[in-house]
């Protein structure tokens, strides 16, 4: 977290830091693309499904999907706003909750979060999921666990029978930055990911650092492995050096895709499916 910096006139707000934004969407529904709607009708549905009215303690995630989910919870008014502290899971979603005018907490002052609503970059029938295609999962796997109901918002793209169907970059694996070789040789000839690479920065030379100073693996699996996504990640939590993989298993209570069709469905943990009309004011 940035720390904040106090003066004679006391804290000295954010430079991006509004009051609450009015009830209605900045983006006006007809600039948006195809996908960008299906995520914005993901995200507004979930948001009016589970950010109710008495939770306090808000988890906030990351990626593309996000910024909607914050919008909705914006829309919901300053009264509803202003007894809730919102927990981001990494500088992103640490800027919407500012730039939101919303007030920033951390998961050390409070380990129980009623709700915590993130982004995938895929989900499979049962609820497993990929994550960490914004090396974000460490955060966001600690305030999954951290809340009550954890519940995932993405397009219908990421709305999968088995992981890496769409999603071929392969596990995310945050790694701690000394092991990362030792890690690598591990996941080529252990555990049968022949191509599995250090993630690289893109407007940077050298790997990607994440939030947390530690370095990130793409690791590619079969689709067989992938199939069984719980054992695939206890073999790589076991390889020492390795901080957290980007496979959360039973851990949503629901994940909500938006269609192109302007419909959303949502799928249960307990293998429910429903299709519901969005919300769209
Ligand atoms: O896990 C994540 C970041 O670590 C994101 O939630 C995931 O990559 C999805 O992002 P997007 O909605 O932009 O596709």
């Amino acid at each position: 977290m940035a720390p904040s910096t106090t003066g004679a006139q006391g804290p000295t707000p954010h430079p991006s830091s509004t009051r609450l934004k009015p009830l209605k969407s900045p983006i006006s529904p007809g600039e948006l693309s195809v996908i960008e709607k299906s995520k914005q009708l993901a995200a507004w549905t979930a948001v009016d499904e589970h950010v109710l009215p008495d939770y306090r303690v808000i988890g906030i995630g990351s990626g593309s999907t996000v910024p909607y989910v914050v919008e909705r919870i914006v829309s919901q008014g300053a009264e509803a706003n202003k007894d809730r502290v919102f927990i981001p899971t990494g500088f992103q979603s640490k800027e919407l909750i500012v730039s939101s005018g919303l007030s920033l907490g951390d998961v050390d002052q409070y380990p129980t979060i009623d709700v915590t609503l993130d982004g995938a970059d895929e989900v499979d029938t049962q609820l497993n999921c990929i994550k960490g295609g914004g090396a974000c999962h460490l955060r966001e796997k600690v305030l999954a666990e951290a809340a009550t109901t954890f519940i995932l918002v993405a397009d219908y793209r990421k709305n999968v029978e088995y992981l890496g169907t769409n999603f071929k970059a392969g596990v995310p694996i945050e790694v701690v930055p000394f092991a990362y070789a030792k890690v690598l040789q591990n996941l080529h000839q252990v555990l049968d990911s022949p191509k599995a690479t250090l993630r690289m920065a893109v407007a940077k030379a050298g790997p990607v650092v994440t939030d947390n100073g530690n370095f990130v693996i793409d690791a590619p699996f079969d689709i067989d492995k992938m199939k069984e996504p719980y054992t695939i990640m206890a073999q790589i939590k076991m390889l020492t050096g390795v901080v957290e993989v980007g496979l959360f298993c039973h851990m949503a209570r629901a994940a909500y895709f938006g269609n192109q069709d302007g419909s959303v469905t949502v799928k249960w943990n307990d293998g429910k499916v429903q299709e519901v009309q969005a919300t769209q004011s």
